[in-house]
């Protein structure tokens, strides 16, 4: 199969009538090509046919070059041959042999074959290296090889002096150290020996004084058996073999413990895994007295099973308590409640007692749930009709883009302090232990830069977000990271907001190298994932002594490639500010360098945006930004901003893609508690009756009856950033993201008109607006008119809109 192409056969048939109506100028060429590819296969050595369908296949794959179809064909060829002749040679062993040289080769490398870069590369027209400055890749091994100590094996085979000196050395001292081995084991078998028979004689004096009822006997058998592991015990330790044959003849006729236990050559070695575990206690067989000798224990040893002390007291030796039975604390609650003339709903003992049935037992694990039942009433409420009335203000969420360390977190950590959204005292205390650490300029950023990391690093890695009200409008801030290695975060919070502000560095050298940088990408990104207005912060104005002139050239820099991305003019503004000194924040700039700017400070800016529609009426979808626990009450909680639809306490929820349901125990609006939710709204949901393990950042929360649909492939129209080709990529959809690959270039688009220019591109070039085919590696909730983002080696390389 090629590794050009895949083919897809899972697309709409119009779409594939499209894809295959090749056009004539092409068709044309196909036919010339493959009249001469099949005129090369004949007149070559030997002459090869093939079908017109199995030319053009070719001439597909290799993108109509004739001589590596030829070249595929013939290995084809050669290799339907090869197995004909090898399968008649294993079924007529006579059949004359096909000479080699008839076959052409085809490039199978097998992990014997010697490789050959020539041979690998010969299709490769490209790597015609010239012939003098061809190496090889493999370095043959050098022959002969050298002993392990270094120099040459002997070539005659026999042992140099000194190589026979040190070889009848080295044996004289293994037959030394052989003797005192032997030795040592025999002193040590004859002390063993001693001292297990005084053990044993120990063990049966205390086994007799040990009988409460008098009946252990010592030549009875169950003493016998005892005593027989008590043999196998000793043995465990080293060389038991004298041992065991000891016990043996106490035994008299009791199988020999050899059979079970087989110590040789003075090591430790048994038939049956051996139970290492200790003999109960002295103190253990006084508890136990005559029930030992009746229990299994010993039996157990010698066959490998545990030693179980429920059995002992399984012998009637105490009374099992019974658990079904009711507890000392039922007893007294029932008489309490029985007192009070209340009726208790505990089983009584002989109702729970006796019964001892499984279906008992499983009605009592239910009664033990911890789950409380889920009791959720829904109020049926006209979630249009309370939101009319509401008098909720126009909301809006803004994304916080730029370059790194372009001063995004400080600029609105400035804001939120001038707005008095955060009170002087935190900002003093966060300037105070910022300076600890050395980062007294990052005291503003650290009121949106939360978590430990961010703050000794000093960089945004996660969204952050924060609140403020102005008069007329309520809005959340999506501080973004600048990193371009937190581009999908960045992704993740573009996609809930309705526009964005684009912060720049304008000091010297930075505004250049951020252009070149995430000021562009987070730009197109976000132009790409549909916010259409920005308002463009000229940060870092106090670096440029407010230079009217620099912020003049950022503008017309900035506002032409912001324009070239899609942005319409009308909805580009630009600010001039000092997030640091607070300068067009929230107040005017105070320094007289900046008097040549009379326009609007950044919160102005912010307030002139217009209230944003959403689709309040379609079926609910949610992407889910965090998943954690909302509070004692709230073990389950989600966050995210609702796409579409609208919802309310009670309802049930449908988590795609694990297809689990949910009820809404109660849900919170801007971090206020409140009975239903509306799109564009972004609420927190109280979740009951569900496994945290359904729940997933980027999972899409929907209502059984309008599910959103799993997929695993779908066409898109893109704009590309990069070059695109079959390919790996990762799709990003909000906080979803999941690698695939584009698997067909389906056409270019025409920008403005969107028709069709030309079918099945090889390569889509950047800039190009072109439909494309992508699979996943698993399916995921999506739906169209999506915007999602492909990225690929920590590049955006295209975004667009589900088809
Ligand atoms: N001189 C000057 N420095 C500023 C200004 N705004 C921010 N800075 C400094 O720029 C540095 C980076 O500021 P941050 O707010 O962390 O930048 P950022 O864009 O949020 O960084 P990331 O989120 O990590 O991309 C800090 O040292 C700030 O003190 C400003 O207006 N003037």
């Amino acid at each position: 199969m090629s590794r050009h192409r895949v083919k897809a056969l899972s697309y709409d048939d119009d779409f594939e009538d499209d894809y295959d109506s090749a056009d004539p100028d092409e068709q044309e060429r196909l036919e010339e090509c493959t009249k001469e590819v099949l005129g090369q296969l004949q007149a070559g050595e030997p002459s090869v046919t093939a079908s017109r369908e199995e030319v053009q296949e070719a001439l597909w794959h290799y993108y109509n070059d004739i001589q590596k179809s030829v070249d595929y064909l013939r290995g084809k060829k050669a290799k339907t041959v090869g197995k004909k002749q090898a399968t008649s040679k294993t079924t007529t062993p006579k059949a004359t042999a096909v000479p080699a040289h008839s076959v052409i080769p085809a490039f199978h490398p097998r992990s014997s074959d010697h490789f050959s870069a020539a041979e690998f590369f010969r299709d490769s027209p490209w790597l015609n290296v010239p012939l003098h400055r061809k190496t090889d890749i493999l370095i043959e091994p050098l022959y002969p090889r050298c002993r392990l100590l270094g120099g040459a094996p002997p070539s005659d085979g026999k042992m140099s002096k000194l190589a026979a000196l040190a070889a009848a050395r080295k044996k004289k001292e293994g037959e030394k150290k052989e003797l005192e081995k032997t030795k040592l084991l025999g002193a040590e078998n004859n002390a063993s020996q001693a001292a297990t028979t005084e053990r044993r004689n120990s063990t049966l004096t205390l086994l007799e004084r040990l009988s409460v009822n008098g009946k252990e006997q010592r030549g009875s058998e169950k003493a016998d058996t005892f005593l027989r592991k008590e043999a196998l015990f000793t043995s465990r330790g080293n060389r038991g073999k004298i041992v065991i044959e000891k016990h043996n003849e106490v035994l008299g006729n009791c199988p020999k413990v050899e059979e079970t236990c087989r110590p040789g050559q003075g090591e430790e070695r048994t038939s049956k895994p051996v139970d290492l575990r200790a003999l109960p206690s002295t103190f253990a067989r006084t508890i136990v007295g005559s029930a030992m000798s009746h229990m299994h224990v010993e039996l157990s040893h010698l066959s490998g099973r545990c030693f179980d002390v429920m059995e002992i007291y399984g012998q009637g030796l105490t009374e099992p308590f019974d658990f079904a039975d009711s507890s000392p604390d039922d007893i007294v609650l029932k008489a309490q409640s029985s007192a009070k003339g209340l009726k208790s709903k505990q089983p009584t003992p002989k109702q729970a007692g006796n019964k001892g049935t499984q279906a008992d037992l499983a009605s009592g694990m239910k009664s033990l749930a911890v789950e409380e039942p889920v009791n959720i009433k829904r109020k049926n409420l006209d979630v249009l009709t309370e939101y009319r009335k509401s008098p909720w203000k126009n909301a809006a969420n803004f994304v916080v883009i730029g370059h790194v360390d372009a001063g995004k977190s400080t600029l609105m950590g400035r804001l939120l302090a001038d707005l008095n959204a955060v009170d002087n005292r935190t900002i003093e205390k966060y300037r105070r232990e910022a300076e600890k650490i050395g980062k007294g300029s990052f005291a503003l950023a650290w009121v949106l830069d939360q978590s430990s990391e961010e703050r000794a690093r000093g960089v945004t890695i996660d969204i952050a977000t924060n609140k403020f009200e102005t008069e007329r409008t309520r809005f959340t801030i999506l501080d973004a990271p600048g990193h371009r290695d937190f581009v999908p975060n960045m992704i993740a919070g573009t996609s809930q907001a309705d526009f964005a502000v684009l912060v720049i560095d304008a000091s010297t050298g930075n505004f250049e190298s951020g252009l070149k940088g995430q000021t562009k990408e987070h730009a197109l990104l976000c132009r790409s994932m549909g916010v259409q207005k920005v308002v463009v912060a000229v940060n870092k104005m106090d670096t440029v002594q407010w230079s009217k002139d620099r912020f003049n050239e950022i503008e017309q820099q900035t506002s032409s490639f912001l324009t070239a991305a899609g942005f319409l003019p009308k909805n580009i503004s630009f600010v001039p500010c000092s997030g640091i000194q607070g300068d067009n924040v929230v107040r005017p700039s105070n320094d007289p360098n900046a008097s040549w700017y009379p326009g609007r400070s950044l919160i102005e800016e912010l307030e002139t945006s217009e209230p944003f529609t959403h689709s309040l009426e379609k079926p609910l979808r949610l992407t889910i930004g965090d998943v954690f626990r909302g509070g004692a009450q709230n073990p389950l909680s989600i966050s995210g901003r609702i796409c579409a639809g609208n919802l309310q306490t009670g309802d049930q929820i449908l988590i795609m893609p694990s297809g689990a349901k949910a009820i809404v125990k109660n849900l919170e609006v801007d971090g206020e508690p409140n009975d239903w939710a509306v799109a564009g709204q972004n609420v927190v949901l109280n979740l009951a009756d569900i496994d945290p393990i359904h729940l997933h950042s980027g999972d899409v929360i929907c209502i059984p009856t309008s599910p959103i649909q799993n997929t695993k492939a779908f066409t898109t129209k893109v704009l590309a950033f990069d070059h695109l080709m079959p390919m790996q990529v990762d799709i990003h959809h909000g906080r979803l993201h999941v690698p695939g690959r584009i698997s067909r270039l389906v056409a270019v688009l025409d920008k403005g008109t969107g028709a069709v220019a030309k079918k099945r591109p090889k390569i889509i070039s950047p800039g190009t607006v072109a439909r494309i085919v992508v699979e996943m590696e698993k399916p995921v909730p999506l739906e169209a008119p999506a915007r999602i983002v492909l990225r690929a080696a920590g590049g955006t390389i295209a975004a667009g809109l589900l088809e």
